[in-house]
């Protein structure tokens, strides 16, 4: 085992059952094999329906996967105490207002935290905890945590999910789609605030469709497409010189910004 891999899948593959009765199959993902390492973010990019979202729910075991295995640190996923795994990894997904009960405040999401993982903690110094967990997210606890969902943009949720996910002190991120609701500059924010936690240590699994935001933020690279693996390698490597015919299509397919569009 590379030293430091955390995330590792082995042939993982689903099956749905389709169709009016269920008679019928589909494979979404198919033996897929790929690691992520502390430190380090790791993009799955494919077009739409290529697998990546259930890959994501398979690691989050919100899915179970049919074939092949999941570790973390070498344990099976499925053999893990579901409360001991949730302090590891967590997920945060593309529409960050279904991740909120509406009739809560803000501030509930840290408190059930509290509740579930830390009973025992003194409330002065869980107030301290969650103010500095805001303040890495560079939100200020007095401006959000009164606030109920709807009161706060969607970038603003979405730092709060990843703030909870700090002061769970996880070893890995699944972040499916995060930054495609939010606007360019907040995107940026967002991204660069994964980037920050990648320093400390934090591994990423970043969903996405968007090559030009995997570029800017991964080490690695997934291509899937209809839930295979097509490419996989260090991002450089992949952009520069695709070895299969579907990443060139993909990366053909970006606009290119520094040229005009000349209509056809
Ligand atoms: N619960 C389910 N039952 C049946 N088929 C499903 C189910 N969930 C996903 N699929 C199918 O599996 C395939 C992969 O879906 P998935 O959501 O993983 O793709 P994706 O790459 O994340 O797409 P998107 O970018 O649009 O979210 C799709 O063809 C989808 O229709």
């Amino acid at each position: 085992m590379l030293e430091g891999m955390m995330l590792k899948l082995q042939e993982v593959s689903k099956v749905f059952r389709v169709g009016a009765f269920g008679g019928k199959t589909m494979t979404a993902v198919d033996e897929v094999s790929f690691e992520v390492a502390r430190g380090e973010v790791v993009s799955l990019i494919g077009e739409s329906g290529s697998g990546k979202s259930t890959i994501g729910k398979m690691v989050l075991r919100l899915m179970s996967a049919q074939k092949g295995t999941i570790t973390v640190d070498g344990d099976d996923i499925t053999k893990l105490e579901k409360r001991a795994y949730y302090r590891k990894i967590q997920g945060v997904f593309q529409d960050p207002f279904s991740s909120y009960n509406p009739i809560f405040k803000a501030d509930r999401v840290f408190s059930m935290i509290k509740e579930v993982y830390f009973p025992k903690e003194p409330d002065r110094i869980w107030r301290d905890k969650v103010a500095s967990a805001l303040n890495d997210v560079r939100l200020e606890a007095g401006q959000v945590l009164n606030k109920f969902p709807h009161q706060l943009s969607g970038g603003q949720l979405q730092r709060l999910l990843i703030a909870r996910a700090l002061l769970l002190d996880i070893d890995l991120l699944v972040a499916d789609e995060i930054t495609s609701m939010l606007d360019a500059s907040t995107r940026i924010d967002v991204l660069n605030l994964l980037a920050d936690l990648k320093s400390r240590g934090l591994g990423v699994l970043f969903i996405t469709h968007d090559l030009a935001l995997g570029n800017y933020i991964s080490e690695r690279t997934v291509v899937l497409h209809q839930g295979r693996i097509v490419e996989y390698g260090p991002t450089e490597k992949v952009f520069e010189t695709p070895e299969h015919a579907y990443t060139r299509k993909l990366l053909a397919s970006v606009p290119q910004l520094h040229r005009k569009w000349e209509g056809v």
